[in-house]
C-alpha cells in the first residue's frame, strides 16, 4: 500500500507536533522511524493508522485518508509500547478480536508465538508482567499480518534475548509476505541492520529519508588538524564538531571516505545511533 504525506501539520493546543511533513513510502520495506522523545514519531503513526485527524495537509493510503475508513483501517496494526489490550481480557480473548477486525489474521502463527513467547490462553492481560504484555503486542502485531504493521516501541519490558527473538521472527514474518512495517526504536543499533529505509523525524520535521547502507557508507568522523580540517569540511554536511588542543573531530554526511584518506585525514565509521543523536542535537541537523 502507498502512503502519502503531503505537508501534514499537527497542532495539540497550537503546539506543532508535526510540522509540514512530506514524503511517501512507495513499497513494502521495513522502515525505522527514529528521533528524539516528542519528535512526532507517535502522532505520525496514530495518523497513519486512522486514530488522529491532521490539522491541515494530508495523508493517504491508497490514495484515501484513513481516519474512520474500516477498508484501510483493517489493514493497519499498531503496536503501542503499552496499554494495547483491554486488562480484563483474556489472553484468548485477545486474539479472537485481533482475528475478527485483521482479514489477514494468522491464527495458526498467532498460536506458534504464544508458545515461543511461554504465554498462556487462559491468562488475563491484567495479570501480564511488562514484558510479557510487550510479547502480547508483538504476537498481535505480526500475526496480524496487516500490510501496514506499525510497531511504536513495542519492547518495554522486554529482556535483551526475547527482543532480539522478536527481531528474527519479525525478519522471518517478513521474508515469507512482504509488508509495510514502520518500526520507531530507540534501541536503534540493536535493529538498524533490520531497516531498508531509515526516516528521522526532529521537531515535527523530516530530516532525513536514506537507505541506511547509504548513511553508512557515506556518513563518517574525520579527525585532523583544525586548521586543515576545518577548510576540507567547509561546504560540507557537517553534524557535529568537536575540538581538542590543535586537532579535530568533523562528523559528516555525503563524504567521500577515500579522498579524505588521500587528504591525510583519519576517517572512522559512525553508528545510526550516534549520527541520530548529532542530527537531532542543536549542533548538527543543518544541511550546509
Ligand atoms: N495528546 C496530546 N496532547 C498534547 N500534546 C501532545 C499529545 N500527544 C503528543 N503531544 C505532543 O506532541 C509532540 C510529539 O509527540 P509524540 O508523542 O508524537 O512524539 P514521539 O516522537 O513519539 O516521542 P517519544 O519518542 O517520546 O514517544 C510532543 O511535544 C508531545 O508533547
Amino acid at each position: 500500500m502507498k502512503i502519502e504525506v503531503n505537508n501534514l501539520t499537527k497542532l495539540y493546543k497550537g503546539k506543532k507536533a508535526l510540522d509540514q511533513l512530506s514524503f511517501s513510502l512507495d513499497e513494502p520495506k521495513i522502515y525505522g522511524l527514529l528521533g528524539r522523545n516528542g519528535a512526532g514519531k507517535t502522532t505520525f503513526m496514530q495518523i497513519l493508522a486512522g486514530l488522529l485527524l491532521p490539522t491541515s495537509g494530508s495523508l493517504l493510503v491508497d490514495g484515501e485518508a484513513p481516519f474512520d475508513k474500516q477498508r484501510l483501517t483493517e489493514s493497519m496494526c499498531l503496536i503501542k509500547e503499552g496499554d494495547n489490550f483491554k486488562k480484563d481480557l483474556k489472553i484468548k480473548n485477545v486474539l479472537t478480536i485481533a482475528s475478527m477486525f485483521y482479514p489477514t489474521w494468522d491464527q495458526e502463527l498467532a498460536r506458534q508465538l504464544l508458545e515461543e513467547f511461554s504465554l498462556q490462553e487462559n491468562m488475563k492481560v491484567k495479570g501480564l508482567s511488562k514484558g510479557m504484555e510487550s510479547a502480547l503486542g508483538i504476537i498481535v502485531g505480526l500475526a496480524s499480518k496487516a500490510p501496514i504493521t506499525m510497531f511504536d516501541e513495542p519492547y518495554i519490558g522486554l529482556d535483551a534475548s526475547a527482543r532480539s527473538r522478536f527481531y528474527e521472527l519479525l525478519v522471518e514474518s517478513y521474508q515469507k509476505e512482504k509488508r509495510t512495517i514502520i518500526f520507531s526504536t530507540h534501541l536503534i543499533d540493536e535493529v538498524s541492520l533490520l531497516f531498508e529505509e531509515v526516516l528521522i523525524f526532529d521537531d515535527g520535521k523530516l530530516i532525513v529519508q536514506e537507505e541506511p547502507d547509504q548513511l553508512r557508507d557515506t556518513c563518517f568522523s574525520i579527525s585532523g588538524p583544525a586548521s586543515l580540517l576545518e577548510d576540507y569540511i567547509s561546504g560540507k554536511w557537517v553534524v557535529h564538531t568537536q575540538r581538542l588542543a590543535g586537532n579535530m573531530t568533523a562528523t559528516v554526511i555525503g563524504l567521500d571516505k577515500h579522498e579524505a584518506q588521500a587528504n591525510g585525514f583519519q576517517v572512522e565509521g559512525v553508528s545510526m545511533q550516534q549520527l541520530m543523536i548529532y542530527l537531532t542535537s542543536k549542533q548538527g541537523g543543518v544541511k550546509k
